[in-house]
Formats: structure tokens, sequence, C-alpha cells
């Protein structure tokens, strides 16, 4: 525990380096992330497929809740989390599919 002004800055910027180097790679995954799903509208729009799938959202709504009560993480919060992430995966298929050649 930091005991005087000197102590408590080293340690506020110890862990601001910390949360630096999580948000970072918090970054990298969702680009990752971003990638494959990108993929996956591409499939669907091509074998045309909806741009939602909303028993895969239920399922993975359900696992990450799980996971996020194991890991101390508030379930309601990954919940959030992965709907919003979620939802903008869908306004990228939804264009994906609006944007490819009309095959007729
Ligand atoms: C990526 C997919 O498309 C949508 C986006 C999802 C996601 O980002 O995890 C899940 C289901 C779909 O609504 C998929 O069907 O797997």
């Amino acid at each position: 525990m930091a005991e005087n002004k000197d102590d408590v800055t080293v340690e506020l910027n110890r862990l601001r380096a910390s949360i630096d180097n999580m948000d970072a790679a918090l970054v990298h995954l969702l680009a990752e992330r971003f990638k494959t799903t990108q993929r996956v509208g591409i499939l669907k729009a091509e074998h045309d497929l909806p741009p939602a799938d909303p028993v895969r959202e239920a399922e993975q709504i359900q696992r990450l809740r799980s996971l996020a009560a194991e890991s101390h993480l508030d379930p309601e919060f990954a919940e959030k989390f992965l709907t919003f992430i979620v939802s903008e995966v869908v306004r990228h298929h939804e264009a994906i599919r609006r944007e490819r050649p009309d095959p007729s």
C-alpha cells in the first residue's frame, strides 16, 4: 500500500501502465474478432443467410454470463458488452448484404 505522495504517484502510474496494456489487448482482440465476423458476413451474404442469428446470440449470452460469474465480473455488464458488439457486427452484415451485387 502506497504511503507518501511520491509512492502514490508511482503506484498510480504502475497501475495505469497495466490498464494501458490491457486496453491495447482488448483493442487487438476486438480487431481480430471483427476480421472474423466480416468473413462470416460475406459467407452469409453469398449463401443468402440472414445477417443476425438470435439463437446463436442467446447461446453466447448464456455462455458469457456464466463465464463472467465464474470470473467475478458482473453478468449484466458482460451481456451488455456482448450485445453492443453483436449489434455492430449485425449492422456490418446488413451492409455487406446490401452492397453485394444482385444475383438476378
Ligand atoms: C457472427 C455471426 O453473426 C451475428 C453476430 C454474432 C457475433 O458477433 O457473435 C452472433 C450471431 C449473429 O447474430 C454469426 O452468426 O456467427
